[in-house]
């Protein structure tokens, strides 16, 4: 596994790799899985399944500054590159490419990405910025690595929605490819961000999957529940928790993340929706997310 950390050495680390893998006309696929590090099972789910279709895979570790807002946790983000190392490592990773913020960023970037609607909603409008400096940041790893296929985490649905729109509206050569959420037993998403919870947060923080649980199978059970219901299902069942503060509880349609009235039966909508829950635990705010088609659910079977 190479380890670079310059710009121009991964450039010519995977171009060199790329002459090595292509045989018999056919080019080498390259797999780019973007991270900000300490790395966890979800993050090794993503090069897994990199693995699957590339024939090299690299991984970025790179703690992004014009993600983060002002007030928001840029400084004390978690880092630990030993053991990111050794687990890339383990995965079987080709190369990590490990970036200075003097690197990626000589001087401030004149130059953003924006993608439109999709980012006015859930996280776009907690964190103002924050899709500006997502997308900014991986063109500039797509540029630089020059991916074939990149792997995103369904964690971070909204995300997920934002890179393929850039993909598809700026002729990006590359297939965005969405990976399921990996849970720890007890249902709490893996995230980075798990790290900063006291034991008593942490076992508050099981109401968000609880939730989701909840209203997957509440859709289920009553074909007639409304876009409102499910919003208020989700203030109650959090509001059981006497620490969590909500950021947003919501359902929307997915990829297109548009809102749904509240007399909107969710039953009747053709495509997937996403029930995201982004909710703060003492400091620490953690999102989470469902997405499913709901007229494609089981129906409860009624036995007379
Ligand atoms: N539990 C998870 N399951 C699947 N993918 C995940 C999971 N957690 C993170 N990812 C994905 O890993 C990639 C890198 O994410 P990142 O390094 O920000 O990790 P994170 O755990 O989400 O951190 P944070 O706590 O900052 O949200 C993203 O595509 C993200 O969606
Ligand atoms: C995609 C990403 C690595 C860009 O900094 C980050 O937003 C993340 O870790 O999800
Ligand atoms: N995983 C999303 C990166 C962030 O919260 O900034």
């Amino acid at each position: 596994m190479k380890v670079v950390r310059s710009i121009a050495e991964v450039r010519q680390q995977v171009k060199q790799l790329r002459q090595q893998r292509s045989q018999g006309g056919g080019d080498a696929v390259v797999g780019l899985v973007p991270t900000m590090g300490f790395l966890h099972d979800g993050h090794a789910s993503l090069m897994r399944r990199a693995k699957q279709t590339s024939d090299i895979v690299v991984i970025s570790i790179f703690v992004n500054p014009i993600q983060f807002g002002p007030n928001e946790d840029f400084e004390r983000y978690p880092r630990d590159e030993q053991r990111d190392l050794a687990l890339a490592e383990r995965e079987g990773v080709d190369v990590v490419f490990m970036p200075t913020v003097e690197d990626m960023y000589p001087a401030p970037t004149k130059t953003h990405v924006t993608v439109a609607e999709l980012t006015d909603t859930l996280c776009g409008a907690s964190r103002p910025g924050h899709f500006d400096g997502v997308s900014t940041v991986v063109t500039k790893l797509f540029n630089i690595v020059k991916p074939d296929e990149a792997f995103f985490g369904a964690k971070d649905a909204q995300q997920v929605a934002v890179i393929k729109q850039m993909v598809i509206d700026l002729n990006m050569d590359i297939n965005v490819v969405a990976c399921p959420i990996v849970r720890e037993v007890d249902g709490l998403a893996l995230s980075s961000r798990n790290v900063y919870l006291s034991a008593e947060e942490r076992e508050q923080a099981l109401v968000l999957s609880r939730s989701l649980e909840m209203i997957k199978q509440r859709v289920i059970e009553q074909p007639e529940l409304t876009a409102g219901d499910i919003r208020s299902m989700l203030r109650s069942e959090i509001g059981t928790s006497s620490i969590a503060i909500i950021d947003y509880a919501e359902i929307m349609t997915f990829p297109q993340l548009e809102a749904m009235e509240d007399r909107a039966v969710v039953r009747d909508v053709a495509g997937e929706v996403i029930v995201a829950l982004a909710v703060k635990f003492g400091k620490t705010r953690l999102i989470d997310n469902a997405i499913f088609s709901p007229s494609t659910l089981p129906q409860t079977v009624v036995h007379a």
